[in-house]
Parts: structure tokens; C-alpha cells; sequence
């Protein structure tokens, strides 16, 4: 069984304060890209997980969010029979895009069907949460409004044709410290989520990005400031709004014309400036 576990951007993200248990509220504009990991996953005689990956840096072990998230269904609906997966990598890593949460994800979509547990999309998602705040999001896909600590979804309709050029810097940024440091009093503009809702409901790509924000951006871009310069450069060349995703240091481009955005990319690749650049487009639902 093969699956593809999908990249998501944060096309606005907000934060509204602490809980107690340290997590922070948030309230997040996501979006799939076509930008994706693949996940095999095959039956075999002895019992147990077994995993490997592409990538040396990445753990194989306990500590991948695929070993947690299948281990979870399978301990719960007591699967005695073992399987093995194999995890192809394109996502950049720690970069904001959700790469090990859309993994978790797919194992499982993947687990459930493989096992037949007849779990529905909803019960997968309640599940979820336990590996990651973004997991649940990630089962979801599409365009959603995330709310609570990202577990709270809402579907909204999917937007308008546009293609998403995305540069990570070679830098990693760690998501629990991106949270940590974050200074509450100082976050700078909050974008407007409401009226971006409104924007996408509206199909009206150009008015939505004139609202887009990330509250992480000014402290990340203060420690990284290759970030601002990957979005000049984006934003000199075509994209309608360039901006971080997630906790960093990605950043994505959203373009209204694939050849802007191609031209865009060769630029961006000739910089030097990202490590990773790719040119792609948002993935919805029925795609
Ligand atoms: C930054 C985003 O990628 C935006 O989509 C997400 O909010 C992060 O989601 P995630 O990586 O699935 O987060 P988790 O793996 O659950 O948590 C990693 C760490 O981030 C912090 N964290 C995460 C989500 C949240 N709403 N508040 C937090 O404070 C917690 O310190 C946690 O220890
Ligand atoms: N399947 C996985 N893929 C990548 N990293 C994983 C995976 N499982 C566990 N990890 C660990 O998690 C860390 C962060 O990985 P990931 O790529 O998911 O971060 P991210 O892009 O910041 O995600 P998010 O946007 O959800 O915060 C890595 O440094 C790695 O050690």
C-alpha cells in the first residue's frame, strides 16, 4: 500500500494566548500543497513495526511520528500481525510544512485500511492529535480554518487556481522553541483571519492575500533574516505575497501565473539563498 502524505502551508496564522498545559490557541488558515512524502506499507510474518527512511537525520525508530501513529492503532485494536514501512522523504525537514505530521497521518489512513479497524475520517482525526496538533489537519487536507491548538478544523471551499513557490533556507527551526520564544506582547500585526475567510468564500485570491500574516514571522526573521531576503526576492518577481510558513523558516510564494512563478524559482535557485526551491500549486480536496 502506497500513500502519499501531503505538505501543508499556513496561509495566516495567529495566535491568541497560553493554556495552562503550554500549548498556545491558535487560529490558522491551512492549505495542502502538491508537495508530498511517500508512505509504503506492507504486511509481514514476524510481529512488530519495522521502519526506514531516506533520510540519515531522520529517526527510524520509536521516534518517528509514523512508528507512533501506526503503534497507536495497533496497540488500541490489539493487531497481532507486524508491518513494515518505508518512508521516502521530499518534505523539507523541521521547516514548517508539516512533514512529519503528514506522515503520522498517512500511517493512519494507512493502518486503518490495511487492517480494516472501519475507523471513519473523523475518529482518525480524534486520534491524532495525541501524535501532533497538525496531525489531525493533515488526515483532513484541503483548505481548513484550525482553531484550539490546530485540532479544531473547519472546512472551507478551496481556493482560487494559484501556483506556490517554496524556498527553505538551509537553516532548521525547531517548533516547541519557535513557541517558547515567542513574545506575547510582541507579536506584531495579526492578520485578518475572519476576512480572509470572507476572501476565500468569495473566490477573491488578490483581496485574501492583502490580509495573509504570521505572528512568527518578525521573531524568526530577527534570528534568520535570509527569510526576509527569500521573500523580497519572491515578491520582486511576481508572487502577489510571500510569507513564512508555519513556525519557519520556510517561505512560499502564491503566484497567479505558472510562468511568473517558474521565472521566479530560476531566480531564486541562482541566489544561493534557499536550499530547497520548488515550484508547485495548491492541492484540494478532489484533486
Ligand atoms: C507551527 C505549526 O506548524 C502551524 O501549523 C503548528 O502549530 C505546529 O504543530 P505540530 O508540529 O503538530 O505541534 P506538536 O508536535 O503538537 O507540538 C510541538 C511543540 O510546539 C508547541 N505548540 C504546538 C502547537 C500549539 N498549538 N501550541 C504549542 O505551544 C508545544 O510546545 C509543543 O511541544
Ligand atoms: N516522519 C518524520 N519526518 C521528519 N521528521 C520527523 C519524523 N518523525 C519524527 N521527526 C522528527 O521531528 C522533527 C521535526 O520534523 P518535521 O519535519 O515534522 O517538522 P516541521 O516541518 O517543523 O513540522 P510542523 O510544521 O508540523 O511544525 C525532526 O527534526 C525529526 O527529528
Amino acid at each position: 500500500m502506497r500513500l502519499r502524505a501531503m505538505a501543508k502551508i499556513n496561509l495566516g496564522l495567529d495566535i491568541l494566548g497560553k493554556r495552562d498545559d503550554g500549548y498556545h490557541e491558535v487560529r490558522m488558515l491551512m492549505q495542502t500543497i502538491q508537495m508530498y512524502d511517500l508512505l509504503d506499507i506492507r504486511r509481514k510474518s514476524s510481529p512488530g513495526i519495522t521502519l526506514t527512511t531516506n533520510l540519515l537525520y531522520v529517526p527510524s525508530d520509536e521516534r518517528n511520528l509514523v512508528y507512533k501513529a501506526a503503534k497507536l492503532l495497533m496497540d488500541e485494536f490489539d493487531i497481532q500481525e507486524g508491518i513494515s514501512m518505508k518512508l521516502t522523504k521530499s518534505i523539507p525537514v523541521a521547516a514548517g510544512m508539516a512533514g512529519g505530521s503528514s506522515d503520522a497521518a498517512a500511517a493512519f489512513v494507512g493502518v486503518n485500511k490495511m487492517f480494516h479497524l472501519g475507523l471513519s475520517e473523523q475518529e482518525l482525526m480524534e486520534r491524532a492529535v495525541q501524535i501532533g496538533a497538525d496531525v489531525p489537519y493533515c488526515i483532513m487536507r484541503g483548505t481548513a480554518l484550525a482553531e484550539g491548538i490546530g485540532e479544531k478544523l473547519t472546512r472551507l471551499p478551496q481556493l482560487p487556481k494559484c501556483y506556490i513557490l517554496v524556498g527553505k533556507p538551509a537553516v532548521n527551526v525547531s517548533t516547541k522553541l519557535a513557541y517558547e520564544n515567542l513574545d506575547l506582547q510582541n507579536m506584531g500585526a495579526h492578520p485578518d483571519i475572519d476576512g480572509m475567510i470572507s476572501d476565500i468564500e468569495n473566490g477573491d485570491l488578490y483581496t485574501m492575500v492583502s490580509r495573509m500574516g504570521n505572528v512568527f514571522e518578525p521573531g524568526i526573521i530577527g534570528k534568520y533574516p535570509v527569510i526576509q531576503e527569500i521573500k523580497d526576492l519572491m515578491e520582486a518577481h511576481g508572487a502577489l505575497k510571500a510569507m513564512m510558513s508555519g513556525s519557519g523558516p520556510t517561505v512560499f510564494g502564491i503566484f497567479d501565473d505558472k510562468n511568473k512563478m517558474k521565472a521566479a524559482a530560476r531566480v531564486l535557485r541562482s541566489s544561493h539563498l534557499a536550499k530547497t526551491v520548488f515550484a508547485t500549486e495548491v492541492f484540494n480536496r478532489k484533486d
